[in-house]
């Protein structure tokens, strides 16, 4: 019994409040008492009253709330309802935490703030909740297959069918459509406007580039046909997934009569351990599109690089096509060739490197295996987990942008099919390829830049900054997860984290133990680097993987969309070949207005670890919110300085422009 006070926190973003009045009532451990009719909820707005109780409730469990409708049903957006109580004349503070929307006249419990695993929650005070929560989750995100051999996606045939509390809030969703409808009206703008005009020669293409602004785009154009600056790309692009150092010559790599010469220097090469190569046969033999009624042409590349001293990296031969017995011996193209000959070949392992890197590096390893984690963390932890409080920040609106690629983008008639030579069924396969070939260690930094041998380069800043990044998320997961978990028995013994795990790997990824994904956490070291590979990839690598679309992709030669004629076979290649193989004025502009919408800075964006949300309670969880938040502040500041010196600054990896979750 007693006088409590209690504060209703609404959203700030449009339509979060209502009209409808809001029931509420406490719910102790001894005893629940309703406390009327209170308030409208406000956006934007806390709402405080207090209320006296006659009975005993005990500590308080629960908040439940209501909405009551009498003509317009609203949804309400509730952030969450802290209520004070005062005992022994202290004053004690107990937060409900909600983050959901309030729809309907269904009663909502929201639980303490207090994280609880199962294990301890010894009364079962919140077992009857967990299990209801989570059967209502189970019911709403359901896995689903768009297309086998894919990883396994959430069920929604568009973003319209997905549950409220995961959509687009109204300012991003606006954002997003309204953006989507001016780069279309650009386009519509730039077809009038090129109507006439030529498309003999590659300074064409400055008819439709548009990026003024854009510093780094605006080198590309300038540089892109430069040796050095195709390298450079391989390291600290858009892409930086592919390059490995090189630990024999690969076994695709035969040389042709005469061109033994290159045989001595790449053997050199690796003998001085500065061998490096970029390998595409994942594209070897997949079915190229038909755009408009032409075929198109794909190619699978092997690039060889030198490290030079100063950190540059040289390509020193390309090989478009790998050898098969049918076929001659593929010719090596070299930068001895004549320059249209060789900028034709760079140009073809750059368009090949688009298709990976969408596909593979972006749609596959950040988006896709991010969708999965959402869906297996809505279906196997309840709200009061500590490893969905840690996680449900990282995860804001991927259902959503994937549920829009998928009827968008990879679906048929979508870009892909429209201006990509991967489209038209291609891209499937090459998803089915890549998600066969996804591992554990790939998604790990620290094991797959050791893997590709890119550790110790000062040049690669990516692996730099990305190693750095991993470190700090590591240690803000350690700190939560030993806040919860005091020994590996509690971690073996928590079955929502188990059924979490083994969901992930055996149904979302579709089998991933094959591939060295974990069944089980055994230890708390197991999940801490589990987790830090959850929140890397929702984070950094997206940000590393997405953000330099609109710099890379804008100069269109630089990173060819579709191909048009076959790859050469000989070395006699003219200006005509080059701009009849380039994508056309219409594919280059779309091309440059969806890198430009997907590339471009969310202006609701929430930089890494700086949501707002508070889903734990106690001192414990802020303080390691607090130093990670630190963490990456001396880190941020390291980078502004480190990037003051150098002609290319490398941005992707500064903490302030990574996006706490995959919204793009
Ligand atoms: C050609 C670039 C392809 C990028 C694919 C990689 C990752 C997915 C991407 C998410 C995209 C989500 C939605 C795209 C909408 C496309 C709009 C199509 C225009 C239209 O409405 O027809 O990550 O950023
Ligand atoms: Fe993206």
């Amino acid at each position: 019994m007693g006088r409590y006070r209690v504060r209703v926190a609404t959203g700030s973003f449009a339509f979060s409040g209502s009209t409808n009045q809001v029931q509420l009532w406490l719910v102790g451990q001894r005893a629940e008492a309703e406390l009327g009719m209170q308030l409208r909820p406000t956006r934007g707005q806390m709402e405080d009253f207090e209320v006296d109780v006659s009975e005993d409730l005990g500590p308080l469990l629960f908040v439940k709330l209501q909405k009551i409708h009498l003509f317009l049903k609203d949804a309400w957006f509730c952030n969450h309802i802290t209520v004070w109580t005062f005992e022994k004349s202290m004053e004690k503070e107990i937060v409900f935490p909600c983050y959901r929307w309030v729809q309907g006249d269904g009663i909502i419990c929201l639980p303490e703030a207090t994280a609880w695993t199962m294990g301890k929650d010894v009364q079962g005070l919140f077992q009857k909740h967990r299990e209801e929560e989570l059967e209502e989750r189970r019911r709403l995100y359901r896995w689903a297959t768009w297309k086998k051999g894919i990883l396994l996606s959430v069920d929604a045939k568009s973003e319209k069918d997905l549950p409220l509390d995961v959509r687009f809030h109204e300012n991003k969703k606006i954002d997003f459509e309204g953006t989507l409808i001016a780069g279309m009206t650009e386009i519509a703008l730039k077809r009038t406007y090129t109507l006439l005009s030529s498309w003999s020669s590659l300074e064409d293409f400055d008819q439709i580039f548009w990026c003024s602004k854009n510093t780094l785009a605006k080198k590309v154009r300038q540089s892109w046909k430069d040796d050095d600056f195709f390298g450079y790309q391989f390291l600290n692009g858009v892409n930086p997934t592919v390059l490995r150092r090189s630990t024999s010559l690969p076994t695709r790599l035969v040389i042709p009569p005469g061109a033994e010469e290159i045989q001595i220097q790449l053997e050199k090469k690796l003998q001085e351990g500065c061998l490096f190569e970029a390998d595409f046969s994942l594209l070897d033999g997949i079915q190229p599109n038909v755009i408009q009624g032409e075929r198109q042409y794909l190619a699978a590349p092997l690039v060889m690089f030198k490290m030079e001293h100063d950190g540059k990296l040289l390509p020193m031969a390309i090989q478009l096509q790998p050898p098969c017995s049918s076929s001659p011996v593929p010719p090596l193209f070299l930068p001895s060739d004549p320059s249209l000959t060789w900028l034709l070949a760079k140009a073809w392992v750059k368009n090949s490197d688009f298709q990976l890197h969408e596909l593979q590096a972006h749609l596959l390893k950040t988006h896709l295996v991010a969708e999965v984690f959402a869906v297996a963390t809505m279906r196997c932890l309840s709200g009061m987990h500590p490893i969905f409080k840690l996680l449900i920040p990282h995860l804001r609106y991927t259902l959503e942008i994937n549920t829009r690629a998928r009827t968008k983008l990879i679906s048929d008639g979508g870009i892909f099919d429209q201006v990509v030579n991967t489209g038209g069924g291609g891209h499937l396969e090459v998803l089915r390829r890549a998600t066969a070939c996804l591992t554990y260690r790939s998604l790990c930094p620290p094991d797959d830049l050791a893997d590709r041998g890119l550790l110790g380069i000062p040049s690669a800043l990516y692996v730099h900054d990305a190693l750095r990044l991993w470190d700090i998320i590591s240690r803000y997961v350690q700190g939560i997860v030993h806040l919860h978990y005091s020994e590996d028995k509690v971690v073996q013994n928590d079955p929502e984290l188990q059924n979490w795990c083994r969901e992930i790997t055996e149904i979302g990824l579709h089998g991933a133990q094959a591939r060295g994904f974990p069944v089980s956490f055994q230890s708390r070291a197991d999940l801490c680097y589990f987790l830090t590979m959850c929140i890397f990839t929702c984070t950094v690598q997206h940000s590393g993987i997405n953000q330099g679309q609109l710099d890379w992709y804008a100069w269109v030669p630089n990173a060819p969309c579709t191909m048009r004629q076959p790859p050469p076979t000989t070395k006699d290649v003219t200006l005509e070949m080059v701009m009849a193989t380039l994508p056309n004025i219409q594919q280059a502009c779309l091309q440059m207005t969806i890198s430009w919408h997907l590339g471009r800075f969310q202006p609701d964006m929430v930089p890494l670890g700086q949501h707002k949300e508070e889903y734990f309670s106690g001192p414990g969880p802020k303080a390691v919110l607090s130093f990670f938040q630190e963490e990456l502040n001396t880190l941020e500041k390291e980078i502004v300085a480190r990037n003051k010196n150098l002609d290319l600054p490398y941005e992707y990896l500064q903490p302030s422009r990574i996006e706490n979750s995959i919204t793009i």
